[in-house]
């Protein structure tokens, strides 16, 4: 059994190899009687063990292990002895890599994940209607209590992915899990492979849950090293204002221009370049009424003066000139306090990319 910890998380993982009691010897079954939930009694959480149907004098207590594994081979040994007329064959699900990560690539790529941390940043508040949220997911008072408001914003702005995720997964899965079946099995109940669908994207919902959790506690540890007081831990990413935009791009010592200028220089006669120089002072956004629409022009001048110059086989002016149009029609530029750099990897690749840490059972 797991026990409330001010400095846990409220979503409770067992390794019975250090804590165990009778649960720990309780088989899976794909028709199980009972089913696992973790409840807090007194305020130390249990993994309670709660018949789903009435049990017979002497018959054998099973739960859904409900977990999933990546890996065929893990899959294939896990043979499920249950017994059941609905048995799966394997007490372990497994969940593709394409389908699994299907609903993340699609709608959760680098932008999406960026967007939604700078998001958080920004508000740096949470809202009731988020703790509701954050509340049915199972992640309250103990993992989130004490965190910086910009981290928990975050958090449920990721719980929402997690529960959009689960509402779409079943039919990847399920599509993924007919095209693999296929290939091997030429009776196949399209009833059984929905339910089972539904079974393992409960697994990843669970999955990804958990590695939120745990994902938090790390943070929260590296914060209190860093700061002290976690809550004292400033958001990590801070929208550029205009003015900081033109020094980023523009200006500063380093700047996009900056660089561009040093790159070239070697490349070009003297005179060409103090031209290009001056032209490039001449469109200085910095005085406009409106400095970030200027600074797009600007941009956009600047790629169309370096798109035209000369280009040779060690000197690829329109490369450049490229990336500088991708920093003209850059939407909204940000700033990575450096501190924090750590903790965002945690967050940013703990949560998602450790997500084959599966609870074992
Ligand atoms: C938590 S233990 C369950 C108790 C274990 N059977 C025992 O006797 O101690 C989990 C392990 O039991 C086995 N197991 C549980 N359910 C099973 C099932 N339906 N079919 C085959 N093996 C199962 C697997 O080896 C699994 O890793």
């Amino acid at each position: 059994m797991g026990f409330g910890d001010a400095d846990g998380y409220d979503l409770v993982v067992v390794d019975a190899m250090h804590k165990a009691n009778y649960a720990s010897r309780i088989c899976h079954s794909c028709r199980p009687n009972c089913e696992a939930k973790v409840t807090a009694v007194d305020g130390q959480y249990q993994i309670g063990i709660y018949a789903v149907r009435p049990i017979e004098y002497g018959e054998e207590i099973a739960f859904d292990y409900n977990s999933v594994t990546e890996s065929k081979e893990e899959y294939e040994a896990s043979v499920c002895l249950c017994g059941s007329q609905v048995c799966r064959g394997s007490y372990l699900n497994l969940t593709g890599e394409g389908a699994f990560q299907k609903v993340l690539k699609d709608w959760h790529g680098i932008l999406d994940r960026h967007h939604l941390l700078l998001g958080a940043c920004k508000l740096n508040f949470v809202s009731e209607e988020d703790y509701i949220d954050l509340g049915r997911a199972g992640l309250g008072s103990c993992l989130l209590g004490g965190l910086p408001g910009w981290l928990i914003a975050y958090s449920t702005r990721l719980v929402r992915f997690i529960n959009f995720e689960r509402t779409k997964l079943p039919e990847e899965i399920l599509r993924h899990n007919l095209e693999e079946k296929g290939k091997h099995f030429a009776d196949i109940s399209i009833e059984v492979e929905k339910s089972d669908a539904e079974v393992q994207a409960e697994g990843v919902y669970n999955q990804r849950l958990q590695n939120l959790a745990l994902t938090l506690d790390k943070v929260r540890y590296v914060m209190r090293c860093v700061f002290g007081d976690p809550k004292k831990a400033p958001p990590p990413l801070e929208r550029l204002s205009p003015e900081a935009a033109v020094s980023f791009l523009w200006k500063a010592e380093g700047s996009l221009v900056d660089e561009l200028i040093q790159c070239m220089a070697p490349h070009m006669d003297d005179s060409m370049l103090n031209d290009l120089k001056s032209k490039i002072r001449a469109h200085d956004p910095s005085g406009s009424d409106d400095i970030q629409k200027e600074l797009r022009r600007s941009l956009i001048w600047l790629r169309d003066e370096v798109r035209n110059l000369p280009c040779t086989y060690k000197c690829r002016h329109d490369a450049a000139a490229d990336l500088i149009h991708i920093y003209a029609h850059t939407k909204c530029f940000f700033r990575v306090k450096v501190g924090l750099i750590i903790i965002l990897f945690f967050l940013l690749l703990l949560f998602w990319f450790g997500n084959s840490s599966n609870l074992k059972l």
